[in-house]
């Protein structure tokens, strides 16, 4: 039967495998059957090697097809300019599922062929054909004074993921081999199981039916965000993790429920919400009805399982998804003239710590100081040039630092000492995220704020280093 036109630009082609047969067998679903674009590349499909072959083909095969077909479809592609297609191709192939998938990103059609294919794609182990991408994410310092789990300022350190993924081969499953180097580098665990980023990556892919990372995945992960102060580190972390999960399994999910999946691991939207979009950016959780309000509190044991030794294939699948819409934002201006001095106390101080020590309640008074500077200090840090009385005062609170100084030797001093008259160019100073860390924002001056500070915490027997940082973009995938 000859084939119609070939649906160029814009055209699908699923091919299973099914290894258990004898011999082993694929079957071309009928590629006519998927809508497509008007033909842009004058080229007949089969004048490329791929194995095309009539609706309801059942088509012996060599142990090695798949390797023929991935070798077909490059040359396939190779001859392609036009990036607007989508060949989606999922197989079972070796008694293992598997997906391998090649297409543009912001593609359609792929329902029909879902459909088609359902029982596979729902069991499936994405596989590329090799390809390396890179995910950065910022450091985030949330609170700013007076915005307790509501603004988050990113901040130029940097987690960096280099992720390579293999051409499949026959070879036997090989786990994600993962490397590590800069911060954390000596206590982060290097298994993919217990890795607090490969853990948020393989929650994203087992809510969407993708149950293992797919074999001899490789991750080079490059710290620049030092643990436990107060910088963002294990947000940035969660927000890599989410971002790892959607690139691997090639889910294509938007910026908001990328935010929804971190949000079912850490809690409070302010790191998380500024590592993923960037910028001076304030957030809030959406109330939930009842059924949703369970679906989100869900224990994050049950989210993200600490996976035992021998965990198996089949552990911790079925994770709890999260209901949609839970976290908003909206990006406030930033005066391009303010910078961040992090001064950094050379100890950790766990998150859940340092949330631990906080009041269950607190008095009117207390919040509406903190409300009438926050409504300000969102402006006021957008203003040029900005106004050090007004932003000072601001950047006082009363919600978090008070509970926190018996955890951060120094604190109180560092915060009342220097001041905008005392160190010119300072426009305000407060805790970073919990702590220990301190922030400052000025225009100029940073050096003599930051050896005061440790002259300061010198005396309380905390050693400091400190860094000139700049607000950064959001998280990038290139
Ligand atoms: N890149 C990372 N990879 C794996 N785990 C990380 C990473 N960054 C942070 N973490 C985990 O998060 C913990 C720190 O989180 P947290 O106490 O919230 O402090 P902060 O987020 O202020 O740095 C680390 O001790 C580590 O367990
Ligand atoms: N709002 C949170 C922010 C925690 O930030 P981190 O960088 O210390 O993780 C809090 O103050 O607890």
């Amino acid at each position: 039967m000859p084939h119609p036109d070939p649906p160029f630009p814009s055209f699908s082609l699923v091919i299973s495998l099914h290894a258990q047969s004898t011999p082993p067998s694929y079957l071309v679903f009928p590629w006519t059957s998927v809508s497509y674009q008007a033909p842009a590349v004058p080229a007949p499909i089969n004048a490329y090697p791929i194995p095309v072959v009539p609706p309801q083909p059942s088509v012996a095969a060599t142990p090695n097809t798949l390797t023929m077909i991935i070798r077909a479809l490059r040359q396939f592609f190779a001859n392609i300019t036009n990036p607007n297609y989508i060949l989606l191709v999922p197989t079972i192939y070796n008694g293992r599922p598997r997906t391998i998938l090649l297409l543009n990103r912001s593609e359609c059609c792929t329902t029909t062929l879902l459909e088609s294919s359902t029982r596979l794609w729902q069991d499936a182990e994405t596989v590329m054909v090799s390809r390396t991408f890179t995910i950065t994410v910022p450091a985030t310092s949330a609170n700013i004074g007076p915005g307790f789990d509501v603004v988050g300022l990113s901040l130029s350190l940097h987690l960096t993921l280099t992720v390579v993924q293999p051409e499949p081969s026959e070879k036997p499953y090989a786990p994600p081999l993962l490397k590590y180097t800069g911060e954390g580098a000596a206590e982060v665990p290097l298994d993919a199981y217990k890795n607090l980023t490969t853990r948020v990556a393989l929650y994203l892919l087992r809510c969407h039916g993708i149950r293992s990372f797919q074999s001899g995945l490789e991750i080079h992960v490059n710290n620049e965000i030092p643990f436990g102060r107060g910088l963002g580190s294990s947000g940035a972390a969660v927000i890599a993790g989410v971002l790892l999960g959607n690139e691997l399994g090639r889910l294509n999910l938007p910026q908001e429920r990328l935010l929804d999946f971190a949000l079912m691991v850490e809690r409070h939207p302010d790191n998380v919400t500024a590592a993923l979009v960037g910028g001076f950016v304030g957030s809030y959780l959406r109330e939930l009805d009842d059924a949703a309000t369970e679906a989100a509190s869900v224990p994050l044991s049950e989210v993200l399982p600490e996976y035992p030794e021998d965990a198996g294939e089949d552990w911790g699948l079925n994770p709890p998804v999260p209901p949609l819409g839970i976290g908003h934002y909206v990006r406030f201006g930033w005066s391009e003239s303010i910078k961040a001095v992090a001064i950094i106390p050379r100890f950790e101080l766990s998150t859940a710590k340092a949330r631990e020590v906080l009041p269950l309640q607190y008095s009117r008074k207390d919040l509406v100081f903190n409300l009438q500077r926050l409504a300000v200090l969102t402006t006021a840090l957008g203003q040029s040039p900005p106004d050090p009385d007004l932003i000072y005062e601001a950047m006082k609170d009363r919600v978090h630092q008070p509970y926190r100084k018996a955890l951060i030797p120094g604190l109180p001093e560092v915060t009342s000492v220097i001041t905008p008259t005392t160190h010119p160019g300072l426009l305000g100073i407060c805790l970073s995220g919990a702590g220990p860390t301190i922030l400052a924002l000025a225009t100029h001056g940073f050096e003599a704020i930051a050896e005061d500070a440790r002259t300061i915490f010198k005396k309380t027997g905390v050693e400091i280093d400190w860094k000139l940082l700049t607000v950064a973009s959001g998280s990038i995938v290139s």
